[in-house]
């Protein structure tokens, strides 16, 4: 969102102290860049708001957001743990040395090889999601002998207030075992009698970019009353109950999210009402962590002008590098960044490049005069942004930029036209 935060030299935007202009220039457009002090300011707010309200915890950072090693390693320095979702995650932690025991292995289908993957690298915890891999797990671990962690990943039955395909917690759901119908509970057997299997506790994700502390709250007390029924049935009280992820950030000044401060503190309070032994809370927020810190720099190209009609602004980039859009009608800012103090002038759609016509990145964008060569900074592009990124049209995706305390490091190489054919076979 375009906030008075936001920091100008000579007209030029800066961020992490670099003129963003000078990184254009050095790097190329489109890119991505992240203020790595914003990320780690993040996550120390998540840290202080529980060590105020009281509650053993663990933030667990959702890689699903942003994957690359660069930002693994900070997650290291930060001593936080991660989710992954997928056997290329865990390759792609593993190999920027992030430990696996930090590391929480999710999915709705993962695979057999995903699994010995898993188990081979230790990690911290498989969240266990419907009983085909329960079986399977079950197997790969008399075969080899081992024994790990595990949590469940419940559906609570929470519909939370989101776009729809941001919605993860009703029971309508392709994840986790459902609690209504009893699955939760026969998957709780399963697990248990497993003597290879640690039950380490409970999860549920009601869903992402959700502003309310009203969803997070019925989930935690869901979760408790969740925790007394299985007590009751299986004498077993969790170590662990995982609340997940979803903490909205702000795109534009419609969004109003909450602090990290107000969310915790109203969940340790229903916590400490609702029970006497309250088991250690992790949270896994993917966005907030890295979305407000990321910015996609773009070189504005062609215009069209329609007479009575917004006119179109095009950009170097697009849909291939930032689907939320077309995706989820996902609503973003954007500053001219070569030109922070001159007057806006017009309002105009900012087009991609791609071959669609829903590649419209911002549909009505305040703009100051521009030309051919501008550089337009679009904001809080840090979540889903790059891990969403894709080749169509065979554009290659942008290279990644850290920036921190006025210095910055290439993290990612831009793609070449090489590497778009580097997995192309004759015929
Ligand atoms: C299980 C789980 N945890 C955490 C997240 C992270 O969500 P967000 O990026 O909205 O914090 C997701 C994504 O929605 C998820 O599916
Ligand atoms: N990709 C989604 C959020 C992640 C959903 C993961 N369960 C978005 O950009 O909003």
């Amino acid at each position: 969102m375009i906030t008075n935060d936001l920091t100008s030299k000579n007209g030029h935007l800066m961020i992490g102290g670099v003129d963003s202009v000078d990184l254009a220039k050095k790097y190329g457009t489109p890119l991505y860049v992240f203020d790595v002090s914003q990320i780690r300011s993040q996550i120390r707010k998540f840290k202080s708001a529980f060590e105020g309200a009281g509650l053993k915890y663990q933030v667990s950072y959702a890689s699903k957001a942003f994957a690359v090693k660069a930002i693994y390693q900070v997650m290291k320095q930060e001593d936080v743990h991660i989710d992954v979702v997928s056997g290329g995650e865990l390759h792609t932690a593993l190999a920027a040395g992030f430990p696996s025991e930090k590391i929480s292995f999710h999915g709705n289908n993962k695979s057999f090889d995903e699994l010995v993957m898993a188990v081979q690298n230790h990690v911290g915890v498989i969240m266990l999601d419907n009983f085909h891999e329960i079986e399977m797990l079950s197997r790969i671990l008399k075969t080899d002998d081992e024994k790990i962690n595990v949590m469940l990943r419940l559906t609570p039955g929470i519909s939370a207030h989101t776009h729809k395909y941001d919605q993860t917690g009703q029971t309508d759901s392709k994840f986790g075992f459902d609690v209504e119908s009893g699955q939760a509970k026969e998957a709780m057997k399963q697990v248990l009698d497993d003597s290879n299997m640690n039950l380490l506790g409970i999860h549920a994700h009601i869903g992402s970019q959700i502003f309310g502390t009203q969803g997070f709250v019925m989930l935690a007390q869901k979760m408790i009353a969740i925790s007394k029924d299985f007590q009751k049935e299986f004498n077993y009280w969790p170590e662990v109950i995982n609340l997940g992820g979803g903490f909205g950030i702000s795109y534009n000044e419609d969004d109003d999210p909450i602090t990290a401060n107000e969310f915790i503190k109203q969940i340790a309070d229903e916590l400490k009402q609702n029970c006497d032994n309250v088991p250690e809370i992790w949270i896994e927020p993917g966005r907030s962590i890295v979305g407000p810190s990321g910015y996609t720099l773009y070189e504005i190209g062609s215009r069209k002008d329609i007479p009575d009609l917004t006119p179109y602004v095009s950009v170097d980039g697009g849909m291939g590098d930032n689907i939320r859009p077309a995706l989820y009608q996902a609503k973003y800012e954007a500053v001219v960044a070569n030109k922070m103090d001159e007057p806006i002038v017009e309002t105009a759609h900012i087009a991609g490049k791609y071959c669609e016509s829903g590649d419209i990145m911002i549909d009505q964008q305040p703009l100051p005069e521009t030309v051919p060569g501008d550089i337009l900074a679009v904001l809080d592009t840090g979540a889903y942004g790059y891990s969403m990124a894709m080749n169509y049209n065979r554009n290659p995706r942008p290279a990644v930029v850290f920036v921190e305390d006025g210095q910055d490091k290439l993290v990612v190489k831009r793609e070449t036209y090489q590497d778009l054919t580097s997995l192309d076979l004759d015929y």
